[in-house]
């Protein structure tokens, strides 16, 4: 049904895909130490009655996992300069500083909703902002069970500025850290609208924004011309010029394409890659694995489908 024909052929067998693929889910040894999971209160705070709850916060949340770790350059420590300290909380934690940096448009106000929750809690900041991702991707039907470690040190200074998104991120990696804007919206791209979701089901973690972003951009859902946005094919829904060039890059196309209808790659990837983000900067043999804390959410419901009445090469596909 998908078209997929310019992939049929295997991947070329550079390092690029040798290191990547295919890749289960990753089993490192974990320490586990049930003592230092009593947090799970906290789980319970946070979760507690936000079940199925694919909020506008539990994005955010999920968004702010990744603007913390992936400011570290592993460039600039070379140069003898500090590159960030990737999951240490810095973020939060000189909010002033670094949401004031572009990428890092409209963070201030999770950052700010977080707040009480770290100061009522026994944890790192590092480590809230990383748990509360994990948090709110639980609440998506059709989500991963994403990684949960507590025993981040938390930073003693903020990330430099132009480190998000971090370009020496492998192309293919790209595309797997990306299937997190299936639940995901905009809230500061467009400034006359807020909320316009990346795919028509925001609230499930599906493959839909897999579909979507392939199909021709016909319209802009609010005033276009704005920085970072390209048309979209759906009235409501938003594009980033970003997932546009990704989705079509001869480096990442075929990948792009690869996630859509496959559930299951949609779930395993961004564990995977989750698992390593969120512990960014930080020694994994001094953090305990509390991931059985974080609630496996229910299937995402319906199927992948082209949205009626949406036209592809030449053919109106109904539903
Ligand atoms: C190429 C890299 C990326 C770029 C350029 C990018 C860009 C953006 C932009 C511009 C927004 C809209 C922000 C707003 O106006 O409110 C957004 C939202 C979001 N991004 Fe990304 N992103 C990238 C990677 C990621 C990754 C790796 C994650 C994984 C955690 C992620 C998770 C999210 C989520 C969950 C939202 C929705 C937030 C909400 O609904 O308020 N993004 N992204
Ligand atoms: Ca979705």
């Amino acid at each position: 049904m998908f078209p997929q024909s310019a992939c049929e052929s295997p991947p070329p067998a550079n390092e690029e895909y040798n290191v990547f693929l295919p890749r289960p889910v990753r089993t490192v040894e974990r320490r586990r130490d049930a003592g230092n999971c009593e947090w799970m209160g906290l789980r319970r705070e946070v979760a507690d009655g936000r079940q199925d709850n694919c909020t506008a916060e539990a994005h955010e949340s999920l968004r702010l996992t990744f603007h913390d770790a992936i400011a570290i350059s592993p460039a600039l420590e070379a140069q003898g300069k500090f590159g960030g300290g990737g999951a240490d909380g810095s973020i939060a934690i000189f909010a002033d500083i670094e949401t004031n940096f572009h990428p890092n448009i409209g963070l201030d106000e999770i950052v700010e909703l977080q707040k009480p929750f770290i100061a009522r809690h026994n944890l790192s900041v590092a480590d809230f902002i990383q748990f509360a991702g994990a948090i709110g991707a639980s609440n998506c039907a059709g989500a991963p069970q994403l990684a949960a470690f507590v025993g981040r040190k938390d930073a003693t200074q903020p990330a430099p500025d132009g480190l998000v998104p971090e370009p020496a991120i492998r192309p293919i990696l790209t595309v797997w850290l990306l299937t997190a804007h299936t639940v995901a919206a905009a809230n500061d791209v467009d400034p006359t609208r807020s909320g316009l979701p990346f795919d028509s089901t925001p609230e499930l973690w599906d493959t839909q924004f897999f579909v979507e972003t392939q199909l021709r951009g016909t319209l802009f859902p609010g005033s276009g011309g704005n920085q970072g946005e390209v048309e979209s094919a759906l009235p409501g829904e938003i594009r980033l010029q970003s997932d546009h060039t990704i989705a079509r890059d001869s480096r990442t196309a075929c990948e792009w394409q690869s996630f859509v209808g496959n559930q299951t790659k949609a779930q395993q990837m961004f564990q995977f890659v989750f698992h390593d983000l969120s512990i960014l900067g930080q020694d994994i043999n001094q953090l305990v694995d509390c991931t059985e804390v974080v609630p496996i959410p229910a299937p995402p419901v319906g199927e992948v489908h082209f949205p009626a009445g949406v036209w592809l090469y030449g053919l109106e596909v109904y539903t």
